[in-house]
């Protein structure tokens, strides 16, 4: 960072208990100069600018992201919806022009704007209205801070480069300014790919992008100390363990319940850097590829052992059982990889069109084939537990459903840390689908494993959070009426 921003943002942080350190690998670093209790907010930023996607944006205000079931067209350009009067006014200043541009684009082209085309122009809307005076500026939300963020121009391919370009034209052609200079579009595009977060409801489900000045500092690691967690729009990180002074903050960017290779793959096709946290460097050693032959690898032939396989160092054609020595051929197992991935593809195709019926079926396929072929604690298993889970709530099938989420919690717990959000919220459902089935004990054990992680990921104030407690209470009450035992 230049020291003059550098500089400026000094106090932002200074608040927070953080300062930004320079590494060799890493660019920026944010780093703790106080230490941080698990739980604690380290860091909470409004964003430069954000988008709804596509899915969210009829469903939710384009301000503050509140959904609401009673929201208020634009009248003008018809592609945004405030909850409120207020939120609308307040808008106004900025929506004007980019509600210009829409129905421009509209015009001219008969295009829709997309949501990186219309963050795009809200970057260059707010940009030009604090350049000149309209709209206030402060060092942690101001462009010169988000400019200072890497863009990785010279790495991203030629492919992207010419989309980004004809994004910036497009662009160009919406504002008709001469300031919009394609080159300095096309970069921001680049910035926005490696730097902008999702946004995601309070059960992790993405409903928007933002790019935050500040927050975007933050670094990768794929056992993260962080999490990065959404109020509306508003973004805040929380420690996941005791922070002390002097350690760098770190979040994950990609989806952890991952072997290495799959993690290291997404992190360089879009971040571009070569992750050396704990858990990859440990991918050398044999814990550490035991613990990817786990998350992402086959089964013994031995229907009855559950040792993970791993490469045979005599034949690499053969794989061979870490527990009990049993050798499976590799090209045995690949034909049924494949039928299971065809229909796990299916199914999602099916599920999407409404053929739940087939989409059930499909999925079901697909299960009993990785039965014989993955590791029982593999994510594919897992994914495709949780897509039953899915298609059985929909069906208000609270047995089946209950009966596959109890069989994704040990792929969860072995797939993400402890802390993981997603665990958490996988307790949860599981705890309300117990519940539901009048299972209170294991609807108690499961609440109380989803509280213990949501208070430190979301907060004990989250509206989760206040929820899942209430649940909680009206199912301890009934156990202490109904003398039901409940585990400590
Ligand atoms: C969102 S930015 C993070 C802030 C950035 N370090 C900076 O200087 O502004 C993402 C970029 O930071 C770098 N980065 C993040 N995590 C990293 C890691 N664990 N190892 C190496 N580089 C990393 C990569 O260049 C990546 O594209």
């Amino acid at each position: 960072m230049e020291d003059a921003t550098a500089a400026q943002l000094a106090p932002f942080l200074a608040r927070y208990g953080l300062v930004v350190q320079l590494s060799n690998s890493k660019g920026r670093c944010l780093i703790a100069s106080r230490a941080f209790k698990q739980g604690a907010e380290v860091l909470a930023q409004e964003p430069y600018v954000a988008v709804l996607d596509g899915n969210s944006q009829h469903k939710r205000c384009d301000r503050c992201f509140s959904l609401s079931s009673n929201l208020k067209r634009c009248s003008a350009c018809k592609s945004v919806f405030y909850c409120c009067i207020l939120c609308q006014k307040k808008e106004w200043l900025l929506h004007k022009y980019e509600c210009q541009a829409t129905v421009k684009l509209f015009k001219e082209k008969q295009r829709n704007l997309t949501s990186s085309l219309r963050l795009m122009l809200r970057l260059l809307i707010k940009r030009r209205l604090q350049a000149e005076g309209f709209v206030p500026k402060t060092p942690s939300d101001c462009y010169e801070t988000c400019k200072e963020l890497p863009t990785h121009m010279a790495n991203t391919g030629e492919e992207r480069l010419v989309l980004y370009a004809q994004m910036a034209n497009l662009v160009q052609m919406m504002v008709d300014s001469n300031d919009v200079k394609i080159k300095e579009v096309t970069k921001d595009f680049c910035r926005f790919a490696c730097n902008a977060h999702t946004i995601c409801d309070e059960e992790m489900r993405p409903l928007g992008t933002g790019l935050y000045p500040v927050i975007s500092i933050i670094n990768h690691s794929c056992s993260p100390n962080a999490v990065l967690h959404f109020d509306g729009k508003h973004a805040v990180v929380r420690a996941l363990e005791n922070i002390n002074k002097g350690t760098e903050v770190t979040i994950s960017y990609v989806e952890l319940a991952a072997s290495t290779h799959v993690r290291c793959l997404a992190l360089k096709d879009q971040y571009y850097f070569d992750c050396d946290c704990v858990r990859c460097s440990a991918s050398e050693t044999q814990n550490g590829s035991r613990e990817d032959a786990f998350v992402e690898g086959y089964r013994c032939i031995n229907p009855s052992c559950e040792g993970p396989l791993m490469l045979d160092p005599g034949d690499s054609k053969k794989l061979i059982c870490d527990l009990c020595g049993l050798n499976r051929n590799e090209a045995d197992l690949t034909p049924l990889a494949l039928e299971a991935e065809k229909s796990v593809l299916e199914a999602s195709a099916m599920y999407t069109s409404g053929n739940i019926k087939g989409a059930m079926e499909a999925y079901g396929k697909a299960k009993s084939i990785q039965q014989t072929v993955c590791h029982p604690l593999s994510v594919n298993l897992m994914r495709t537990n949780d897509n039953l889970v899915k298609i059985h709530m929909d069906m208000q099938d609270w047995t089946a459903a209950l009966e596959h989420c109890r069989q994704t919690i040990p792929s969860y717990k072995r797939a993400y840390s402890s802390f993981s959000p997603l665990l958490g919220l996988q307790f949860y459902t599981l705890g309300k689908l117990a519940w539901l089935k009048g299972n209170t004990a294991e609807a108690i054990g499961a609440l109380k494993s989803a509280l213990h992680i949501l208070q430190v990921t979301h907060g004990p104030g989250s509206p989760l959070v206040q929820s899942l407690s209430s649940t909680l209470n009206e199912a301890l009450a009934e156990a202490a009426h109904l003398h039901i035992h409940v585990a400590e």
